[in-house]
């Protein structure tokens, strides 16, 4: 097989999540457009226990992405000491207001909660993250559901950047429930030979060199370095690790971007890859969810 894939319009090498977002965060925004001229208006809620820094900066950008493409968004944040019982009690409420179609509880949740409890309380067709094991369930299936968003943005990345991925070996790095297992569900549905190693898995590095494509979710820094990659392979780097440096900490990926470079065809840089792309998912998944919800007349 051709090993050097034939990348579309990308005469980049870096590519850019920050301006893909904004493509689909303006095609989400006439579709809001074309719906309240209906009469219909997309409603997210979007639920954050406790006080981590970072979840709150993912919780405020995406209530201000909601706003900017037209949906209604309620922001709910409760205290870290609040009992799992309350919160399933708010998930309850969000599943039956009619002005919410999109229900998200930010990850992860304070020490002690039941993440899959809380999760399959969701009600599925408002299940935005596409966590709930309904979802889960029809992605494995190959049914039209609502997927999770980081996933789903390196599908988006990875078509314009390469265009039809069929036949493409593509190797996924880490199993998560969040990304892992999700992207490679999502790569095979796109008719790419999928490979998922993990932590476990023996000759790691061997079983990358393999790849077309290499999609990195570890949550290790820098892990992968030029001799993992065949020359001209394209890297989506879903890893954001926060390093220390000179002027306090930094970002990188579980690539090491540098190292990598001249190797290969195509690549996310972190910040500005994939993270961006995440959000914009989001604000798709709760249009999604609308439609179906008012096609159904719920
Ligand atoms: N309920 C969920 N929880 C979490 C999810 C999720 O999809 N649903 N994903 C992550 C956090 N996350 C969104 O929630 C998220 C992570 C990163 C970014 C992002 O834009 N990253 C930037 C860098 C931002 C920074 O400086 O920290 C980038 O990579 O360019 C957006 C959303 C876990 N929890
Ligand atoms: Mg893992």
């Amino acid at each position: 097989m051709n090993t050097q894939l034939a990348l579309q319009d990308a005469p980049f090498k870096r590519i850019d999540g920050k301006r893909a977002s904004a493509r689909v965060l303006s095609e989400v925004a006439e579709q809001v457009k074309q719906l309240q001229q209906q009469g219909a208006q997309p409603g997210l809620a979007v639920v954050l226990i406790g006080e981590d820094p970072a979840s709150q900066v993912y919780v405020r950008n995406k209530v201000l992405r909601a706003a900017e493409v037209g949906i209604y968004s309620l922001e709910h944040k409760l205290a870290a000491d609040t009992t799992q019982a309350d919160l399933l009690a708010l998930i309850d409420s969000l599943n039956n207001d009619p002005q919410i179609h999109g229900i998200l509880v930010q990850l992860p949740l304070p020490e002690g909660m039941d993440e899959t409890r809380v999760l399959e309380s969701i009600n599925p067709l408002k299940d935005v993250d596409g966590f709930h094991s309904s979802n889960v369930g029809g992605l494995s299936q190959g049914r039209k559901v609502l997927t999770p968003c980081t996933p789903a943005g390196c599908m988006r990345l990875l078509h314009d950047t390469c265009g039809d991925l069929s036949g493409l070996h593509a190797v996924v790095v880490g199993r998560s429930n969040i990304v892992g297992k999700p992207m490679a569900a999502l790569l095979l549905q796109a008719n790419c030979s999928v490979t998922l190693v993990h932590s476990r898995s023996r000759d790691i590095e061997r079983l990358c060199r393999d790849a077309d494509i290499l999609v990195a979710a570890v949550g290790r820094p820098k892990m992968i370095k030029r001799d993992w990659l065949k020359s001209g392979a394209v890297v989506i780097d879903v890893g954001i690790n926060r390093i220390a440096s000179d002027s306090g900490t930094r970002l990188v990926g579980d690539v090491d971007y540098e190292d990598v470079y001249d190797q290969v065809a195509a690549i996310t840089p972190v910040p500005g890859g994939v993270g961006p792309m995440t959000i914009a998912m989001l604000m798709q998944n709760t249009l999604d969810a609308a439609r179906m919800q008012l096609s159904k007349g719920e």
